[in-house]
């Protein structure tokens, strides 16, 4: 393989492409409008309004605030108007001159009489009221509340968005609890699933318990609760989890993990509660709760928004339902992850998710069979060999292979043709492998033939070597970061690997850039990749498969803890001395030395194929591995003036 990486000093500045006008996304239609941004909007603009009339009917127009003695004055010089006076002394008034005014009574002093006769003698009109009477009261409630009342409307509206974002017919809960969740009931059936007989016996069991869970407790047995299903993307675990449902003929009630983990403490457990009293209602019934790790995952996952405590009230809530059922109300939890290793060990616990079941990647049979069941509604020309497709296609998943059916048909279409042939598998299986060819991408004419010897090394190397798998295809047809791809195909699935054949693989992984040496006397950037690969491979002969002389059979755990591709750091020194490290390193240089060196040789020897080969790719931009074959025989042929034409080892 060989890759493209950017370089400072190219594309600077990549042209900001102004993409397609992007329409705001739709709502899916029939769900509910999530009408949360105008809502709080006019919320917002409504509060502020209110408080605004209010803080001016409060204050009025504005007015002094006189002390008592100042009072005495202005009425003595006549400048008072009127006054009203409340029972507590409370005065506001207005000079003659128009001004408002206020001030208090001090009513201590007794200056009640007094202050009548001298108000009466300067002809000021005077009003009596009761103090903080109903207009002022009810304003005074309104703004002690007005903050609180902010906050609820903030929250519900926050509740509505939450809500927004569940899945499926559960959108429901949590909106507005009048509304009646529509259980689903799955016509999935394990028949419509392909291949994994041993998942299906191992799940079969959960059907049984869901079908009669009076038998279990006949017999005082514990019926199945959870079951987490453990596997790849795409492996059909939610298929699974439908298929027992429809095989139960049970109600299906499913959920997103992400879903519950919300920003506010509570809400992801109150919707939990929410959830299980809905299966609680349809009993027996299935829940299936999809990327568990999200809300089940360790709880020293370290913080994130809204804090651990939500996912862990979340999470709690979750397994004391789980621990609550009544054995004879016969619900049962289905979960799926791709994470079992960050599944929070209480999860595990007996009586909750105690059994798991493995959904591995399809092998070849299985692919196979899987690819028959997506092909039962097409028409397929007679030459498609599915068979030959499965072998062509290790690694796929099992959404994988549907889609590139669909694909195969899609190209079909293109074609004008209700029938799929042959060629329309072949370039769909090259979509979904490769991602969508990169056009717009072209490369230098330089650089084309760069790439084209990079991956004829590769792909001669690989023809070379007695161990390793055969090529199936080379292309310099970029694609993502990939510029060219050489392909190989093991002859029948491995399970098992010989030190020859890592030998082999090492100096495969090296004939690109080997080729470049050859050729061109130099190496590129282009085998960073290559690198990287091999330089991982020989590190885990020497380290972990006790492949090299100097280290002996001595094999410690990965560093890495590479499960299901993901790969997570494992903090801490490794388990053994200084020197042992120096030991690894000096044999991991050795290996990858030497495969470099044999990579060189057999390419220094067969030159002519290489260049040949790299000509061709040039031209024909994909060329399968007969045509490596062929250029190694003809250079055989001429070199011995006569081609026998089958052996190509050297
Ligand atoms: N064994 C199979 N037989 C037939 N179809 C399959 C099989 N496995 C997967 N598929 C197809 O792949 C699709 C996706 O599978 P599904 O969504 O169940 O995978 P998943 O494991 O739940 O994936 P994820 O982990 O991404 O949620 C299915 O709808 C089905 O079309
Ligand atoms: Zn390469």
């Amino acid at each position: 393989m060989i890759t493209r990486i950017r370089m400072p000093h190219r594309h600077l500045t990549p042209p900001a492409k102004p993409g397609p006008p992007r329409e705001p996304p739709k709502p899916p239609a029939g769900q509910p409008q999530p009408v949360g941004g105008r809502w709080l909007f006019w919320w917002i603009l409504a509060t502020l309004v209110i408080v605004l009339l209010l803080s001016r009917a409060r204050s009025g127009p504005r007015s002094e605030a006189l002390s008592y003695s100042d009072f005495q004055g202005k009425v003595g010089a006549s400048q008072v108007q009127t006054v009203d006076v409340n029972d507590k002394g409370a005065v506001d008034g207005t000079l003659k001159d128009g001004t408002k005014f206020t001030t208090q009574i001090p009513t201590a002093l007794g200056t009640g009489a007094q202050l009548q006769q001298q108000l009466t003698s300067h002809h000021v009109q005077i009003k009596a009221s009761q103090s903080s009477g109903g207009g002022s009261a009810w304003l005074s409630v309104v703004f002690a509340f007005l903050p609180f009342l902010l906050l609820v409307g903030f929250f519900v509206w926050m509740g509505r968005r939450a809500a927004g974002s569940m899945g499926g017919g559960l959108s429901a809960i949590g909106r507005s609890r009048a509304k009646i969740i529509e259980a689903e009931r799955p016509t999935t059936r394990f028949d419509d699933i392909a291949g994994y007989d041993g998942v299906k016996q191992e799940i079969s069991e959960v059907v049984d318990f869901l079908r009669n869970p009076g038998r279990y407790t006949a017999a005082g047995a514990k019926g199945p609760r959870g079951v987490v299903m453990v596997g790849p993307p795409g492996t059909g675990k939610t298929l699974f989890a439908r298929a027992v449902a429809g095989e139960a003929d049970v109600p299906f009630l499913s959920v997103t993990g992400s879903a519950f983990v919300e920003m506010f403490v509570g809400v992801g457990a109150s919707r939990v509660r929410d959830l299980f009293g809905e299966a609680r209602k349809r009993a027996p019934s299935i829940v299936f709760i999809d990327e568990i790790d999200a809300l089940g995952s360790r709880r020293s996952g370290g913080p994130r928004l809204g804090g651990n405590d939500e996912r862990e009230q979340t999470l709690n809530q979750l397994l004391s339902e789980m621990d609550g059922f009544d054995q004879s109300s016969g619900i049962v939890v289905l979960a799926a992850t791709n994470r079992p290793d960050a599944l929070d060990p209480a999860l595990l616990r007996p009586g909750r998710f105690d059994r798991q079941v493995t959904v591995p990647l399809p092998n070849q049979a299985e692919r196979a069979a899987i690819l028959t069941v997506h092909a039962r509604d097409k028409i397929l020309d007679p030459d498609v060999d599915l068979d030959a497709v499965a072998r062509a296609t290790p690694g796929f998943s099992g959404a994988d292979l549907a889609n590139l059916v669909n694909e195969g048909a899609i190209n079909a279409v293109r074609g004008d043709r209700t029938r799929i042939e042959r060629h329309d598998l072949d370039a769909a299986r090259d979509r979904v492998l490769l991602g969508r060819r990169d056009s717009s991408n072209a490369l230098l004419p330089e650089e084309r033939r760069s790439v084209a010897v990079h991956e004829s090394g590769h792909a001669l190397v690989a023809a070379l070597c007695e161990h390793a798998d055969p090529v199936a295809k080379v292309t310099i047809l970029p694609a993502g970061v990939t510029l060219g791809v050489t392909e190989q195909l093991p002859e029948a699935e491995r399970h098992l690997y010989s030190e020859s054949y890592m030998n082999d693989l090492l100096a495969v992984r090296l004939g690109g850039r080997a080729a470049e040496l050859v050729s061109f006397g130099e190496g590129s950037t282009g085998a960073a990749n290559d690198l990287a690969g091999a330089t991982q491979i020989a590190t885990r002969m020497v380290r972990e498969f006790g492949l090299s002389r100097e280290l002996g059979p001595i094999g410690y755990a990965s560093p890495h803890q590479v499960f299901l591709g993901e790969v997570t750091d494992e903090p801490g020194r490794p388990p053994y001395s200084e020197q042992t490290q120096r030991i690894v390193d000096e044999e991991v240089t050795r290996l990858l030395r030497q495969a470099e060196q044999r990579a060189i040789s057999l390419l220094r020897a067969h030159r002519p194929a290489l260049e040949r080969l790299a000509g061709q790719l040039v031209t024909h931009e994909t060329v399968d591995g007969s045509a490596v074959l062929d250029v190694l025989r003809r250079e055989r042929s001429k070199a011995d003036g006569k081609g026998d034409g089958h052996t190509v080892s050297a």
